[in-house]
């Protein structure tokens, strides 16, 4: 028997795979909602579903290798047809933070060459406004201590993210600093100001970039909402 929470993840990932159709490209998300989404791409593979994928961080590919979930990459097409991927917070207007797990850089790449992006996420992850949830900064590791001042200027209060003792380093040899803000009411002009500063690689701020948001709830059902 699976804990609620997980089941309105499974329910979330498993309904946004029926999005999918022969022949796409599709991009694989990162973290623990999005794993549900790859499982059920790779039980449709193995039923014989023919689409190639896009992994957005070295886990996801890992695990589409051992589902057998042909992979590609941009260096063979630069367009996707949809991305399915988890969010840590969804506003009622489907803006979305990322990067709870570190891979939002290579997650805001495959989502901004995707024509659809679809985000899933359990019902406790949809909020009125963005911002309890701290927003996870991708930082060149040079400078970072200075990098990091400037992000506080902006009104946060920023974390070098950690593992363990050492300092957390992403898939792309950065670092991250999370940044709580508290309430994130322009989420485009935070964005912004967040990309002015040099060091800065990318946000988890993910502004009007979600085509359709799938919800999955504890009893295991879904809802979809869209733009
Ligand atoms: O960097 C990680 C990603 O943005 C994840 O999609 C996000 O943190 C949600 O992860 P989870 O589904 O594990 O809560």
């Amino acid at each position: 028997m699976q804990d609620p929470i997980t089941n309105a993840k499974r329910a979330a990932g498993e309904k946004a795979a029926s999005f999918i159709r022969p022949g796409m490209i599709v991009g694989l998300g990162t973290g623990s909602t999005a794993y549900w989404a790859i499982q059920k791409i790779g039980a449709l593979v193995k039923d014989g579903l023919d689409i190639q994928a896009i992994a957005t961080s070295e886990a996801s590919a890992a695990l589409a290798r051992e589902l057998k979930i042909p992979l590609t990459t941009f260096a063979e097409t630069q367009r996707l047809d949809i991305d399915i991927d988890g969010a840590d917070e969804v506003s009622e207007n489907l803006d979305v933070i990322k990067g709870g797990g570190g891979a939002l850089l290579r997650e805001k790449i495959v989502a901004y060459h995707s024509k659809q992006l679809i985000i899933i996420a359990d019902e406790h992850k949809y909020v009125p406004t963005l911002g309890r949830f701290p927003l996870a900064v991708e930082v060149i590791p040079f400078g970072w201590e200075a990098t990091g001042s400037k992000l506080q200027s902006l009104g946060c209060r920023p974390l070098l993210r950690a593992k363990g003792e050492e300092i957390f380093i992403t898939d792309n040899g950065n670092y991250i600093i999370d940044c709580s803000f508290g309430t994130i009411k322009e989420p485009q002009l935070i964005n912004d100001a967040l990309h002015n500063i040099p060091g800065v690689v990318e946000t988890g701020l993910f502004v009007q970039m979600a085509d359709k948001v799938v919800l999955g709830y504890e009893d295991g059902t879904t809802e979809v909402r869209e733009k």
